[in-house]
């Protein structure tokens, strides 16, 4: 890929122009009974500022693992993790981390949830609620503000769960299958608002998915993890599907098929090995 530096070189851009920048990395698990487990080995993964970057793999293929490292949670056994030229350690502060299972503080009201992350960091609690009011009409559960959690649909918990990442403003999304949980419909209109808001950003995405349809949709990037253990990065694809995108619709698109088609037949392999490890490993069929 070309990159045309501020100096009006072109070439490789420099470390620090990458929002995550993982070189080589390792992990290696120590298991319940002692032996050495290695999740991932030799990933490079570099995401500039403003790109979507979407990582699918078969189940155990490291996704997660990967994730964690670039939030700093998981330190990489060898390689390095860095951070718009950082070294990443302990927690990445420039990154907010979104899970499939929301981080809602169930006693607290949306509001309270939504301002949470801006109190802590010593914003005035008045302040902390105009910001979060805000973030609240951007989603639109400005009417929701005084409910609480238990109160809401899947997708309003989302959303809510949306505003919280976004409010501290951090350069880097790390969302780990954050709508697997949501039904078809749901997760297509969620899909579509989290487009909105990041196209209005130039904040960098890895967005970890089972799902191949959404990782296509949403990203400028697909990253495809092969079978464990010690799964590499197989493939990486462009996603040249122009924007702004209409998430309802774009699966119909004729250039989407033809991306579908192509990485479905990488990603298949490793899913089909997997498959085969674990009736080996479990004695199976
Ligand atoms: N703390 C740990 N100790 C031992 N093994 C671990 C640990 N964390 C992860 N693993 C193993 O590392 C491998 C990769 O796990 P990871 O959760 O990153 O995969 P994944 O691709 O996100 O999986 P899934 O798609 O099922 O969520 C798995 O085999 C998992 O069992």
């Amino acid at each position: 890929m070309w990159w045309i530096g501020r100096d009006g070189m072109v070439g490789q851009p420099p470390a620090d122009e990458y929002a995550v920048d993982l070189e080589g990395c390792t992990k290696e698990f120590t298991t319940p009974s002692g032996d050495t487990y290695c999740a991932v080995r030799d990933i490079n993964l570099k995401v500039r500022p403003g790109r979507f970057v979407s990582v699918v793999g078969p189940t155990g293929s490291g996704k997660s693992t990967i994730l964690n490292i670039a939030a700093g949670l998981l330190a990489p056994t060898a390689g390095t993790a860095q951070s718009f030229g950082e070294q990443v350690s302990g927690v990445n502060r420039r990154a907010a981390y979104m899970f499939q299972q929301d981080a809602l503080l169930p006693w607290k009201t949306v509001i309270d949830n939504v301002s949470l992350a801006l109190t802590l960091a010593g914003v005035s609690k008045a302040d902390a609620r105009a910001e979060a009011l805000n973030w609240l009409a951007k989603v639109g559960l400005k009417d929701f503000a005084d409910r609480y959690p238990h109160q809401l649909s899947g997708g309003m918990r989302k959303r809510t769960a949306i505003a919280q990442a976004w409010i501290g403003n951090p350069d880097i999304l790390l969302m780990d299958e954050p709508f697997s949980a949501l039904d078809v419909q749901t997760r297509q209109i969620m899909e579509n608002e989290l487009l909105t808001l990041w196209q209005e950003s130039a904040k960098a995405v890895i967005f970890i998915t089972h799902d191949l349809d959404e990782a296509i949709a949403l990203s400028d990037e697909v990253v495809i993890l092969g079978a464990g253990p010690g799964s590499t990065v197989v493939g990486t694809y462009e996603i040249t599907l122009p924007r702004p995108r209409d998430l309802l619709e774009i699966r119909d698109d004729l250039q989407f098929v033809e991306l579908h088609r192509e990485i479905w037949g990488r990603l298949r392999v490793e899913v089909s090995r997997t498959y085969e490890n674990s009736a080996v490993a479990g004695g199976g069929a």
